[in-house]
C-alpha cells in the first residue's frame, strides 16, 4: 500500500482516482448483454447464469415452497440479527418519511406537494462474492415505508450453494413480491425492459460489481435507478486521536469486498501514517478473502497533509462513499463535509455499524459521484407531485403577472388562457 507525504494539490486528481477506469471492453460486453437480453429475454438470462453463475437449474423465479424450505436452514442467532437490524433501519426511514407542503402563496392562491411512492421497484442483491442479504434490509424495507405497489428482487445463485437462505429470510421479512435468481448486467437489463417471466420496473435500486454499475448506468436512459453504486470504498480521517488499530480494521473491512475495493487513510502526521500501514499488515495477514484483500490494497492509500484544513479539503475532492472522521472535535469537522455518502464520527462508529444495523442506509454512491448523489433513503422510492389551487379571488390577483409574462415570451394562448376566465377577454375582442 502506497504512503503519500503532503501531496501538492497539482497531485490530488490522480490520488482520488479508483481502480474503476472506464473501461471500453466492460461497455462492450455489457451492451451486448442488454442488446441480448433485450431479444431475447428469459432463454437469455438463463445462458448466462449458466456461463457466469454455474447456475444448474431450469427455473429463474424462486417459488413459494422454495422459499419456505431454505428459510428453514437460517441459523436462529443470524435470524435475530437480522430481524434487529431490520428494526433500526425501519425507525430511521420512517423517520425521513416526507411531510406534505402547503403554502398559500397569495390570497387566493395554494400550492401543494405530496410524495406518493413509485409503484413498481427492482432492487439488485449483489451475491457474486457474497450473498448480501444486509442489501435486502437497506433495500426492501424503505420500498414498503414508502408504500411501492410491487418489489421485484434479482440475485445470482450459485450453481454450488443454491440461492442464499439468508436473502430469502430478509426478502420474506420485508415482504418482497417476487425472487428471480438472475445476476450481473443481465438482471439489471430484465428489469429495465422486462422478459417473459420478470416485469419491467419503474425504477432499479441496488449495488454490484462494475458489470452491474455500468448497466445501471446504460439503461437509466429508459428505466430510472437509485444512483452508480460500485464497488465499496472508504477513506479516514485520523489525527493523533485516532487508534491505528480501529483506522486499519475500518480499512480493511471495505477491501474484503473486492479487488475493486478502495480504502484511503488520510492522517495528520507520517508517524500515525506509519502505524496504521503496520496495523493493516499485521491485520491483513490473519484474515481470509486474501485475493480482495490483496488486490484491493494494491491500489489503496495512506496520505499525510500537514494540516487540518488540507486533510479536510481532500475529503471533499474524493467524495468517498463512507467518510470515517477519527479526529478531535468530529462534529465541527463533519458539519465541513460537502461530499461524502455517509459519514461516521468519532472512534467507535465503525463502518460496519452503517454496513448492517445502526439504521443507516449502505447503498451509497462511490467514484466520487458522492459530490452529486445521495445514497438510498425513503425519498428515493417515491417522487414528488405538486398540486394547485386557485380561487377565483387567487386568479384576477395573479392575472395581470401571468399575461403580462405570457406575452413577453410570444405566447398568446397561455394570457388568453387567463384572460377567458377573468372575463375581460370576450369583452375586448367583440368591441
Ligand atoms: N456502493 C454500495 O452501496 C455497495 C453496497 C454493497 C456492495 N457493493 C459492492 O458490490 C459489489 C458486489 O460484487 P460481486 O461481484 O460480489 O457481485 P454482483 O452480484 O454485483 O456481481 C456478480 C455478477 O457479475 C457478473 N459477472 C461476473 N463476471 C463477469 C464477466 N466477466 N462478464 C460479465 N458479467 C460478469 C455475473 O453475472 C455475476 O452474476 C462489490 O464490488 C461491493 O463492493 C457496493
Ligand atoms: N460496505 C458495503 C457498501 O459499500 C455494504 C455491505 C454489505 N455487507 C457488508 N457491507
Ligand atoms: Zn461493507
Amino acid at each position: 500500500m502506497e504512503l503519500i507525504v503532503n501531496p501538492s494539490r497539482s497531485e490530488w486528481d490522480s490520488l482520488c482516482e479508483r481502480n474503476i477506469p472506464d473501461d471500453k471492453d466492460i461497455e462492450r460486453a455489457v451492451e451486448d448483454i442488454i442488446s441480448t437480453v433485450r431479444e431475447r429475454g428469459d432463454a437469455a438470462l438463463l445462458e448466462y447464469a449458466r456461463k457466469f453463475d454455474n447456475f444448474k437449474g431450469e427455473s429463474l423465479s424462486v417459488t413459494d415452497d422454495e422459499i419456505s424450505q431454505r428459510i428453514g436452514m437460517v441459523k436462529e442467532d443470524v435470524a435475530e440479527a437480522i430481524r434487529k437490524a431490520a428494526e433500526n433501519i425501519t425507525a430511521f426511514h420512517k423517520a425521513q418519511f416526507p411531510a406534505p407542503v402547503e403554502c398559500e402563496t397569495m390570497p387566493g392562491v395554494t400550492c401543494m406537494q405530496r410524495a406518493v411512492p413509485i409503484r413498481r421497484v427492482g432492487l439488485y442483491i449483489p451475491g457474486g462474492r457474497a450473498p448480501l442479504f444486509s442489501t435486502v434490509l437497506m433495500l426492501a424495507l424503505p420500498a414498503r415505508i414508502a408504500g411501492c405497489n410491487e418489489i421485484v428482487l434479482c440475485t445470482p445463485e450459485n450453481g454450488e450453494h443454491g440461492i442464499s437462505p439468508e436473502i430469502l429470510f430478509a426478502a420474506y421479512l420485508c415482504g418482497v413480491d417476487k425472487i428471480f435468481r438472475v445476476g450481473g448486467a443481465q438482471a439489471i437489463a430484465a428489469m429495465a425492459f422486462g422478459t417473459e417471466s420478470i416485469p419491467k420496473v419503474d425504477k432499479i435500486f441496488g449495488p454490484g460489481n462494475r458489470f452491474v454499475t455500468k448497466a445501471k448506468q446504460m439503461v437509466s436512459r429508459f428505466t430510472a435507478i437509485d444512483m452508480p453504486a460500485g464497488p465499496s470504498e472508504v477513506m479516514v480521517l485520523a489525527d493523533d486521536t485516532a487508534s491505528p488499530t480501529y483506522v486499519a480494521a475500518d480499512m480493511l473491512s471495505q477491501a474484503e469486498h473486492g479487488p475493486d475495493s478502495q480504502a484511503i487513510a488520510v492522517c495528520s502526521s507520517e508517524s500515525i501514517a506509519e502505524s496504521v500501514r503496520a496495523e493493516v499488515e499485521r491485520l491483513a495477514s490473519r484474515l481470509p478473502r486474501r485475493d480482495s484483500i490483496e488486490g484491493s490494497l494494491s491500489h489503496s492509500r495512506i496520505i499525510t497533509f500537514a494540516d487540518r484544513e488540507s486533510m479536510i479539503d481532500f475529503a471533499n475532492t474524493y467524495a468517498s462513499e463512507h467518510l470515517i472522521i477519527s479526529m478531535r472535535d468530529p462534529w465541527n469537522v463533519a458539519e465541513r463535509i460537502t461530499a461524502a455518502g455517509s459519514v461516521f464520527i468519532g472512534n467507535y462508529s465503525p463502518e460496519s455499524a452503517g454496513d448492517y444495523a445502526s439504521g443507516t442506509n449502505h447503498t451509497l454512491p462511490t467514484s466520487g459521484w458522492a459530490r452529486s448523489f445521495s445514497g438510498v433513503n425513503i425519498d428515493s422510492f417515491m417522487h414528488k407531485i405538486t398540486y394547485q389551487e386557485l380561487k377565483r379571488e387567487g386568479l384576477d390577483g395573479l392575472a395581470d403577472v401571468i399575461t403580462t409574462m405570457a406575452r413577453a415570451e410570444g405566447l398568446d394562448a397561455h394570457a388568453l388562457a387567463v384572460e377567458v376566465r377573468v372575463g375581460n377577454w370576450e369583452l375586448k375582442n367583440e368591441n
